[in-house]
């Protein structure tokens, strides 16, 4: 195999209380879109924000297009900055005091490169103007719809030109017609990107539209999903 797009190994446990909460897993992929499926508590979001440096995992390896940004045995362990990834939570978390134009400029901000002020003002509205969203620049998330504010977050995780992107259910906020054209305005994006994407769903068509490889995580460990799942979502 050449340098994997994807290569993890990742064991993480969390304690709270009596409870206590397992991911193990190991993963080389070629593809440039991971789809990660599988059922609520299975420990999908614990895997995003490992691979986000938003959690550290207790021991293994996080690299992406060859590059590490975690390695227990060597001691690496980026910050969520140094990554340079562009992630979008299910909620968008965009700021409900900052504009359109000021939640996609903080992006720039979060990004290790910093480039001058007018680099910044012409990645901003490039994005603007990739999503449709120049004449809303000026408006908080509150007066937006639910696509526009998805746009919005999309956009701000793009302009730090991210070496990959890591979607946390994208598309649950929005109403199905919106859902499948958001869905196709990502997948031309991805294609002129060409950057690795991993993409968390409980939803059936983005395993569909998305999954050049699905994993199907269960218990905080990649498995076999149940017999003809798989043969119900691709019909
Ligand atoms: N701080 C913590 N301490 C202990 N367990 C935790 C902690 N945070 C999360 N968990 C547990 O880890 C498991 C995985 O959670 P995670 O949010 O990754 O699941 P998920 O697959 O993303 O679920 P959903 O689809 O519902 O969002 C859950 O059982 C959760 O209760």
């Amino acid at each position: 195999m050449n340098t994997p797009r994807f290569d993890l190994a990742i064991r993480h446990t969390l304690h709270s209380g009596t409870r206590s909460f397992a991911l193990d897993i190991a993963l080389q992929s070629n593809c440039q879109q991971l789809v990660v499926y599988g059922p609520s508590g299975a420990g999908k979001s614990m895997l995003l924000k490992a691979i986000a440096g938003l959690h550290h995992p207790d021991h293994g390896h996080i690299r992406l297009d060859g590059r590490s940004l975690f390695d227990s045995a060597q001691g690496i362990c980026l910050s969520p900055q140094q990554r340079q990834l562009g992630y979008l939570f299910q909620d968008y978390a965009l700021f409900p005091h900052l504009s359109v134009r000021q939640n996609i400029g903080f992006g720039l901000q979060r990004g290790w490169l910093n480039p001058g002020r007018r680099r910044q003002l012409a990645a901003v509205d490039y994005w603007l103007n990739a999503f449709g969203l120049e004449t809303l620049a000026e408006q908080l998330p509150a007066t937006l719809s639910g696509g526009q504010r998805q746009r919005t977050a999309l956009a701000r995780a793009l302009v730090a030109a991210p070496r990959a992107l890591l979607l946390d259910e994208p598309f649950s906020a929005l109403d199905p017609a919106l859902r499948q054209q958001l869905r196709s305005e990502l997948a031309e994006l991805l294609q002129r990107l060409s950057i690795p994407m991993l993409l968390i769903t409980h939803d059936a068509e983005d395993v569909r539209v998305f999954g050049q490889q699905t994993l199907y995580l269960q218990d905080g460990r990649l498995s076999q999903p149940p017999a003809g799942l798989m043969e119900t979502i691709h019909g």
